[in-house]
């Protein structure tokens, strides 16, 4: 397969793509200054490599909430992936595994989280058990909310991520003009079909799975997160994370992780940077929690700026969704064997033996004076 970069997975995908499919995967809210803004950051900041250390070739393994991941790039949730490839999350959810990469599963998944990781425990290497974690909105009915958790923890998912950065739908004004509001006929959020509770908007028939039964509510709160704890076992990561109070917040509430996110620019418009942002999140956080941000990584070099400011681990959203589109479960395994190799060869450039051996004095921005 011929792709020399994310983005020419990014080109293949746009070129198969429904045009209003692709504006929907690829789009952002109103002006889309934050799309742009999370990849532009990422290109400020310098690295400046250093040299004659002997670390020999990079081991890229780390641990993030005691789950083992290849590389430290997991797959961020991202919702309908059956619009990008008739194979949709199962596809993507082998070539994960196979790759020894963690899968945040999106509770608007057009497969059924069960069938998702029984995918994903037939394509992990030598039956090793897949690293899959599951996203939730939480939805103002807790009965429903709860039926999905426990379907998520009976499928075998390891840690609840908790979408918090969508107290309403941001505006997305490609969807509006394009007239994209539902999924096509056929398609449905297979999560979401036969489960009790009252609190879905009612269209006439509960068990549906149709997406516009999805609250997305502003009187989601800390309180939810309290309630969420005493019903799951499971470690909590919120996502969304961007405010430094809101960072401490979740420490003192006992959440497990941070996912510092801007929703790829999808929700608030004009949110800076997820990478701009994270450098005042760890200061914040002082190590208590693990970090882990999202929001334009297309490189390897991306991924060792965010772990020098802070992050143990970064995720990606629309690459894997182009590689899926591109060529299904292949696509998904070129997009992160093509982030794999970058990292590999720009550890060993920075001279860093590991991921853990990334540290900020590796960075500078890329307009000088530089001292
Ligand atoms: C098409 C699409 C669907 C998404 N669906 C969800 C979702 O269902 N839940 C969620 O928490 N985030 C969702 N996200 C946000 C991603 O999890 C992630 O934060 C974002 O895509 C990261 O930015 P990137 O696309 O630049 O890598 C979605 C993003 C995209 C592009
Ligand atoms: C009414 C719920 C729509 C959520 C769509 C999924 C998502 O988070 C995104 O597209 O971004």
């Amino acid at each position: 397969m011929d792709y020399a970069n994310v983005r020419s997975l990014e080109e293949a995908a746009r070129a198969v793509l429904d045009p209003v499919h692709y504006d929907y995967f690829a789009g952002g809210a109103q002006d889309e200054i934050t799309v742009a803004a999370n990849e532009a950051a990422f290109a400020r900041i310098g690295l400046v490599p250093r040299i004659l250390r002997g670390a020999a070739r990079p081991r890229l393994g780390t641990t993030v909430l005691g789950a083992e991941m290849s590389m430290p790039v997991m797959l961020s949730p991202t919702a309908f992936h059956k619009l990008a490839h008739p194979e949709a999350e199962r596809a993507t959810a082998r070539a994960a595994a196979a790759a020894g990469v963690t899968m945040i599963s999106a509770m608007l998944s057009t497969v059924a989280i069960e069938d998702i990781a029984a995918e994903a425990r037939k394509a992990a290497p030598g039956g090793a058990e897949p690293s899959l974690w599951f996203q939730l909105y939480v939805q103002p009915d807790l009965g429903f909310t709860e039926a999905i958790v426990r379907r998520a923890e009976a499928a075998g998912c390891r840690a609840l991520v908790v979408t918090v950065d969508s107290p309403a739908l941001g505006r997305h004004e490609r969807n509006d003009r394009n007239d994209f509001h539902d999924l096509p006929p056929g398609m449905r959020c297979e999560n979401l079909r036969e489960l009790p509770g009252e609190g879905l908007r009612d269209l006439g028939g509960r068990d549906s799975g149709h997406v516009r039964q999805v609250v997305l509510s502003p009187e989601i709160s800390w309180d939810h997160i309290a309630w969420l704890r005493q019903i799951s076992d499971l470690p909590i990561v919120l996502k969304g994370v961007l405010h430094p109070r809101d960072a401490r917040l979740a420490v003192e509430n006992g959440v497990d992780a941070l996912l510092v996110s801007n929703h790829g620019g999808r929700q608030l418009d004009t949110t800076p940077a997820t990478i701009d942002r994270l450098p005042i999140i760890a200061e914040a956080v002082q190590g208590q929690v693990p970090l882990l941000l999202d929001g334009g990584v297309r490189r390897g070099t991306d991924v060792i700026k965010a772990l020098a400011l802070g992050a143990t681990a970064t995720a990606i959203g629309r690459p894997a969704v182009w590689g899926l589109a591109a060529a299904g479960e292949a696509g998904v395994a070129r997009v992160l064997d093509l982030l794999r190799n970058e990292l590999d060869n720009a550890l060993t450039l920075c001279g860093c033996a590991s991921p853990q051996d990334v540290t900020a004095e590796l960075l500078t921005t890329m307009e000088g004076p530089h001292q």
